[in-house]
């Protein structure tokens, strides 16, 4: 494509993410399956010029406000991913101009919203939360995740799955925390990969992977994920069963647990049993009260932890929504509780960063109920050999407390309760 048109294009995508009507993820796969001609290379850049638009929106728009032509543009010129001779292939004397002045900005001259890229109320609560490492998160935050792989250890093992990965080309290293994880090194096509296609691994978040190892469910279990979505948590819980046992995938979502079906029927799992909800308070939780020993909540929330991959969440997600949000995750712990057995285990997370959607929630649900001891994360994951567990937690040690910055996981929440006997 000629970078004049590729240039072009990237602007009517990022005119169409800024409409802020659907998650930017959707929107690119919709622009994406609209123009079947465009290449893989096309793809990248127009998927990360848009990503880069909204990653550093604030700086961005400041300095489109100098320059000319529609404003769509030159955010798409400010963001464009891709080498910059062939950018300024595509751009007239004046945007050249323009740019190189943009470009001589240096980063010291930067107002602070520049510099973080977040609305105020959000950079208010990160900075409430971890003071001086406030612009360290921020730049993690507006900076790409990596591709992490789950390997299935039903099928395969880690080193195995390492050294096919690097005969295919594909280099990978054993992520730090997680036993299960491969991190990958650019963004290779998956799909075409042998050990994808056998269900050999999965792309899961380190991070969520720790969560699924928090439950440490076991052999002929009865388990519940309750919000398992597309399922990356319940493949691994059913793995860590051992294909035993009875793994239930609850969601209201019945399109979500759609996307589960290919995943599972690659996985070889033949322990779960995916069932669409009403509502949290569905009747099939009802009969199931009282019967099961794990119960995994990993909450509907903000995803603001999640900001690597979905930088539009800053932008769509307000104080509002995310309080709307806090009573729907406690409506749903509330429900799921009831599902354990005396001696059961109850895991509530989320990906969220907020801590009225993490620690809040935790704080009630033990007042509420002291018929649920608190375990410390902590302590958990030293039971389950995992490196570093206190570093992955609070300093109190009572919650698993993940952040880009310092994990280089998405931002992950968790809490731990048995109820008692
Ligand atoms: C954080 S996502 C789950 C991600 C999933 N566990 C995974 O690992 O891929 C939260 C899920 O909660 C579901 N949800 C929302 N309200 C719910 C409710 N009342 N009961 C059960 N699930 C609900 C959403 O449809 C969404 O799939």
């Amino acid at each position: 494509m000629h970078p004049k048109a590729l240039l072009d294009s990237c602007a009517e995508l990022v005119a169409l993410v800024l409409r802020f009507d659907h998650p930017a993820d959707a929107i690119v796969s919709r622009y994406f399956r609209q123009h079947k001609q465009l290449g893989p290379r096309e793809r990248a850049t127009l998927a990360e010029t848009a990503y880069n638009v909204l990653r550093h929106k604030l700086r961005f728009e400041s300095l489109a406000r100098s320059g000319q032509g529609p404003r769509e543009r030159r955010l798409a010129i400010l963001g464009f991913h891709g080498p910059r001779d062939f950018l300024k292939s595509a751009l007239s004397d004046s945007e050249k101009q323009w740019l190189d002045a943009c470009d001589a900005v240096p980063p010291e001259a930067w107002l602070p919203q520049h510099r973080h890229n977040l609305p105020d109320w959000l950079a208010d609560a990160l900075r409430a939360q971890v003071g001086d490492a406030f612009e360290a998160l921020a730049a993690s935050l507006n900076e790409p995740a990596p591709l992490d792989l789950r390997v299935n250890v039903l099928v395969a093992k880690r080193a195995d799955v390492q050294r096919e990965l690097a005969e295919a080309g594909v280099r990978a290293a054993p992520t730090p925390y997680s036993p299960w994880g491969l991190r990958i090194e650019g963004k290779p096509a998956l799909q075409k990969i042998e050990a994808f296609r056998r269900g050999a691994i999965e792309v899961q978040d380190e991070g969520s992977q720790l969560l699924a190892w928090i439950l440490d469910a076991h052999r002929g279990e009865m388990v519940v994920d309750f919000c398992a979505g597309a399922g990356g948590k319940t493949l691994a819980i059913g793995a860590m069963m051992r294909n035993t046992g009875r793994l239930y995938a609850f969601d209201t979502s019945a399109h979500r647990l759609e996307a589960l079906k290919p995943r599972l029927a690659r996985s070889g799992l033949s322990n779960v049993h995916p069932a669409a909800l009403a509502h949290e308070r569905d009747e099939r939780v009802k009969r199931l009260a009282g019967k099961i020993d794990r119960v995994l909540v990993d909450a509907p929330c903000s995803g603001l932890g999640t900001l690597r991959r979905n930088p539009d969440l800053k932008w769509r997600q307000t104080p509002q929504d995310v309080a709307e949000l806090v009573t729907k995750q406690a409506a749903i712990l509330e429900s799921a509780q009831r599902l354990l057995k005396p001696g059961g285990r109850l895991v509530y997370a989320t990906c969220s960063v907020l801590p009225e959607e993490n620690e809040a929630i935790a704080a009630a649900f033990s007042e509420r109920h002291p018929e649920f001891e608190p375990l410390p994360v902590a302590e958990v994951l030293r039971g389950l050999k995992l490196a570093e567990a206190e570093a992955l937690c609070t300093a109190d040690g009572r919650f698993l407390r993940l952040w880009p910055h310092r994990h280089h996981t998405d931002g992950f929440f968790a809490a731990v309760w048995q109820r008692r006997g």
